[in-house]
């Protein structure tokens, strides 16, 4: 957890403030922070957007933020951290060089890559002697998927390490679970971290959560080893936009089906007639697709449409290509 509860740091403290967004892959963080940023909850605010993998979508479905830095291709917890404090120096420069109190900036929020750890993130910045004068964390924001974080609990170290670091849980897609699920996942969430603000949202937006109704039993919390099943990875694979689209749908559905456990999330951005369409799973759920606006050419950027990232383990990135080029007939 941040060593502050947030708005605790002095009015005198002219720092930047800093919040960690974190959560699972597909939990939930950019659909929450869009809600935010569309309602002004955060003032004028920099948003610095991480990603496992290194063809980002995110940062497209972001609207309102003063600016948006996008780090890809590593995750700032680890290999990418070293990009992470250069972008965040350089944030602390820019707004050291403004004059007026009323430019500068207020805050930034990290979203950070849903293989993070917020915990590590947090420890890296504060020890950073540069970041130190600048910036302030004063919260860190974790998001829970209803849906899947019992399961996720239950089996990945990660999962419980992103709850224990929070300040703030949020949880999403509460509309998609039963009340049981919701009691037993607040009651487990308790146990791993007692001492975070439990809130709920739809869609990014808040929801009021009853009280947990007494003596509701946590899920079993078996130890789990830090490697089991080896580590989770990106793989892209390019889709060529003249693909028969119905037999990539059958082939994405058969994938999921036979091995949904494995493949964490599936995102990416593809040219179809009907315009560039997001394509995006959480393990088993496929979510309804969104046509995303054209990028005029010249903000051509890092994202790069007809390529779909698939997360997960268990299987070799080879075999995807090929089972997809087995199932359309083309090679992409
Ligand atoms: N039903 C429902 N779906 C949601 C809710 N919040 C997010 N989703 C869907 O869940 C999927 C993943 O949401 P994102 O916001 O992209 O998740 P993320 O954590 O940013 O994903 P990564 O950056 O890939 O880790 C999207 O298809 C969202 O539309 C919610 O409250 N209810």
């Amino acid at each position: 957890m941040t060593d502050r509860t947030p708005g605790a740091a002095p009015q005198s403290d002219t720092r930047m403030r800093l919040t960690v967004l974190g959560g699972y892959l597909g939990s939930g963080k950019t659909t929450w922070l869009r809600h935010q940023l569309h309602v002004g909850a955060f003032g004028r605010v920099h948003v610095v957007v991480n990603e496992a993998a290194e063809t980002p979508v995110d940062d497209a479905l972001l609207g309102r933020a003063e600016g948006i830095t996008l780090l890809a291709g590593g995750c700032c917890c680890c290999v990418g951290r070293p990009a992470l404090i250069a972008a965040l120096r350089d944030l602390c420069d820019a707004r050291s060089r403004l004059s007026a109190a009323d430019d500068r900036l207020d805050r930034i929020v990290l979203e950070t890559s849903g293989l993070a750890d917020p915990g590590a993130i947090v420890a890296a910045i504060q020890t950073d002697p540069v970041l130190i004068n600048h910036i302030v964390v004063d919260e860190t924001v974790v998001t829970v998927d209803a849906i899947h974080a019992l399961a996720q609990l239950a089996g990945e170290p990660l999962g419980r390490r992103q709850i224990e670091a929070a300040d703030r849980l949020v949880l999403t897609k509460v509309d998609a679970v039963d009340p049981v699920t919701l009691d037993t996942l607040r009651a487990t969430l308790k146990v791993l971290n007692p001492g975070a603000v439990v809130a709920a949202s739809v869609r990014g937006e808040g929801l009021a959560l009853p009280p947990l109704p007494p003596g509701t039993a946590p899920a079993p919390l078996p130890p789990v080893a830090e490697d089991a099943r080896g580590p989770i990875t990106p793989t892209r694979l390019h889709i060529d936009p003249g693909i028969d689209w119905s037999a990539f749908t059958l082939w994405l559905s058969a994938l999921l089906y036979a091995r949904g456990d494995d493949l964490v999330r599936v995102k990416g951005v593809v040219r179809t007639p009907a315009g560039r369409l997001l394509i995006q799973t959480v393990r088993r759920v496929v979510q309804s697709p969104e046509i995303l606006p054209e990028v005029p050419p010249e903000q051509g950027d890092m994202r790069e449409d007809d390529t779909i990232v698939f997360i997960g383990r268990g299987y070799r990135p080879e075999d995807l290509g090929r089972s997809l080029r087995h199932f359309t007939g083309r090679t992409s």
